[in-house]
């Protein structure tokens, strides 16, 4: 318990001054309440004295109890209060700052990571994860440190009056803490599982919504359902046996603290009767037996609940930790945009895609990738953002080798437009302005003529406010797809990847968008991943890649001449495009 608190301090961060300070006003709070207790066994013995005649109870006497007991309420309420201020909101600070830290992590890490985790994972950690620790952090640091600073300084003021009671009492402590290390121990093995089922449960949950349009298509809700069912069924199973393992500990932890203070009650009693205490004390010590554990008794979730918390900070860590891509990378102006790939080699995992890849793409000029489905295209692309690292040979922009530079000071210089458009769940002029933070909204409108898509907005219910749904579930693939073209004539950047950017665009718009494009692209260094012939034909050189090499490199006119990939291509492109029309 001890090593877990101890990271729960060192989680809290520059903020450590303020719980350390709530610990000391938690046994000022503490004192304040043993007080009134004190203060009532003086008064009841003033009580006794006056009225066997011993000593008469002065008016004054009861006006300084009076104050005193006032003082003491007064002061048990004020350090409360300060205790509080000082260490509630902790949890909910740090977590803000670790949401942030972390999503700043992920901006930077290789994409691959996310291949590794599932985004359900990674999205349980930032919410769910975090919200724990956020809650019940703190009020775990509550329960369990001033908890005990509590009892201590409880049985520090009965050691003023009897040491064998507060013997008695330190005994409880230790018993109930012994049962309460065994609970501990049980859960260190079921809090990690506890926490992979939930993670499962909230992958299996945003998979069961992703994939509802294939689930309804094909009348396979049972299949879906199965693997839901199963993520849920394993969390109440884990569940239900910690609640199991949980009882009986709990059960003997409970009955050592009461067994404690049925022994001080006894036992003062004994002293009494025997003239070892007064009356007043004797009394004083049933008081203290039945206020002093209260502080401790729910210590029995925090066994259980510092168990998640460790196994939830292992993983934050995991996450917060992961290698980013550019850690040893400058932040690069750069000062031409020539693309070059010499040796390129580059695997996923075990998976070898490129090998020994070279080419060299002339500032200002258009470069289309083409070759069959698989063959490495895409990657090629992402290697030139890097999004991934190559593994043998380089890739430089403008003579800079993209391993030196931070993603962002490299991709400040490149517009992309994926194939696969994914827009926020935000107003479409959010979502353009994404190409630029800092656009003007007039900007941002010609961006949008630009690329066509400012005649559907301005039908859309909000016109540009309008929210588009999750994903861009509310937009047609060719209106997503447009936009995503606004965003990246919004950004303006020299060097521009288009991965099959009208593919999903109308044959009515298509020609508009081609202009756009033009525009766009103009006096930049374009890479496009282009099926359409017209593009193929125009660009500057054709690269085709095939089983992972660069198979074929040159002009449309040069390889037409040659017998090859470019070539079959080539009349099975005329063929569907033929058939399309
Ligand atoms: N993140 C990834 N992890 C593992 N393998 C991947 C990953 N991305 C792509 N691949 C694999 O790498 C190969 C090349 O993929 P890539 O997307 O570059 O092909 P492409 O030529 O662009 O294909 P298409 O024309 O169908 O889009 C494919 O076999 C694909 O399965």
């Amino acid at each position: 318990m001890y090593k877990i608190i101890k990271r729960i301090i060192t989680w809290s961060g520059r903020r450590q001054r303020r719980l350390y300070a709530g610990f000391v006003y938690s046994f000022l709070h503490t004192l304040f309440t043993a007080m009134p207790i004190m203060g009532a066994a003086y008064g009841l013995n003033l009580i006794i004295e006056d009225s066997n005649g011993t000593a008469p109870l002065t008016t004054d006497q009861i006006l300084y109890m009076a104050g005193f007991m006032i003082f003491a309420v007064a002061g048990r309420f004020w350090f409360a209060y300060l205790r509080a201020a000082a260490q509630e909101s902790i949890g909910y600070e740090v977590a803000a700052e670790q949401r942030l830290a972390i999503g700043a992590v992920l901006k930077r890490v290789s994409l691959g990571f996310f291949s590794k985790k599932n985004a359900g994972e990674i999205a349980a950690a930032v919410t769910t994860d975090l919200s724990f620790i956020e809650l019940f952090g703190m009020k775990m640091i509550d329960t369990v440190v001033n908890g005990y600073i509590s009892v201590l300084t409880m049985i520090l003021c009965l050691a003023v009056y009897n040491g064998w009671i507060a013997l008695i009492a330190a005994a409880g402590i230790l018993v109930s803490a012994l049962f309460l290390t065994l609970l501990g121990n049980k859960s260190s093995k079921n809090a990690p599982v506890q926490q992979q089922t939930r993670d499962s449960m909230v992958a299996a949950t945003f998979e069961y919504i992703r994939g509802m349009p294939v689930v309804k298509a094909f009348k396979q809700d049972g299949v879906a359902r199965e693997a839901i069912l199963k993520a849920y069924r394993s969390n109440r199973d884990i569940n239900v046996k910690i609640e199991k393992n949980y009882v009986p500990y709990n059960c003997l932890h409970l009955l050592a603290l009461k067994a404690a203070a049925t022994g001080m009650v006894l036992l003062s009693a004994l002293f009494a009767l025997n003239g070892i205490l007064d009356l007043p004390v004797m009394l004083m010590m049933a008081i203290f037996s039945f206020v002093i554990f209260g502080h401790i008794e729910t210590v029995n979730n925090a066994a259980h609940v510092l168990k998640i918390i460790d196994a939830v900070l292992d993983k934050l860590a995991g996450i917060e930790n992961a290698e980013c891509i550019d850690q040893n990378s400058k932040d690069m102006a750069l000062s031409a945009y020539d693309i070059r790939f010499q040796n390129v080699t580059f695997a996923y995992e075990q998976r070898q895609i490129l090998k020994n890849v070279s080419f060299v793409i002339p500032e200002n000029t258009t470069a289309a990738i083409v070759g069959p489905s698989g063959s490495g295209k895409t990657t090629i692309c992402s290697l030139i953002a890097r999004f991934y690292d190559v593994d043998r040979g380089s890739v430089t922009v403008g003579g800079v080798d993209v391993k030196t530079m931070t993603c962002d000071s490299l991709l400040k210089n490149i517009a992309m437009v994926f194939q696969k458009v994914y827009l926020f769940h935000d107003t479409v002029l959010n979502n353009i302005r994404f190409g630029k933070p800092a656009a003007t909204l007039e900007e941002i409108v010609t961006a949008a003529k630009k690329a066509c898509c400012h005649d559907f907005i301005m039908a859309l219910p909000n016109q540009y406010e309008t929210v588009i749904g999750d994903g861009g579930s509310t937009l047609s693939g060719g209106e997503k797809q447009r936009i995503s073209i606004a965003r990246a004539i919004l950004k303006n950047a020299p060097i521009v990847i288009l991965d099959e950017a009208t593919a999903s665009v109308d044959p009515e718009n298509e020609h508009t968008i081609q202009q756009a494009i033009s525009a766009l692209v103009h006096g930049k260094t374009i890479i496009v991943i282009a099926h359409r012939l017209t593009t193929v034909q125009n660009a500057d050189q054709i690269l085709v890649v095939a089983d992972g090499r660069i198979a074929q490199q040159g002009t449309h006119a040069q390889l037409v001449q040659q017998d090859g990939v470019y070539k079959r291509f080539l009349s099975l492109r005329q063929a569907a495009e033929g058939w399309s029309i």
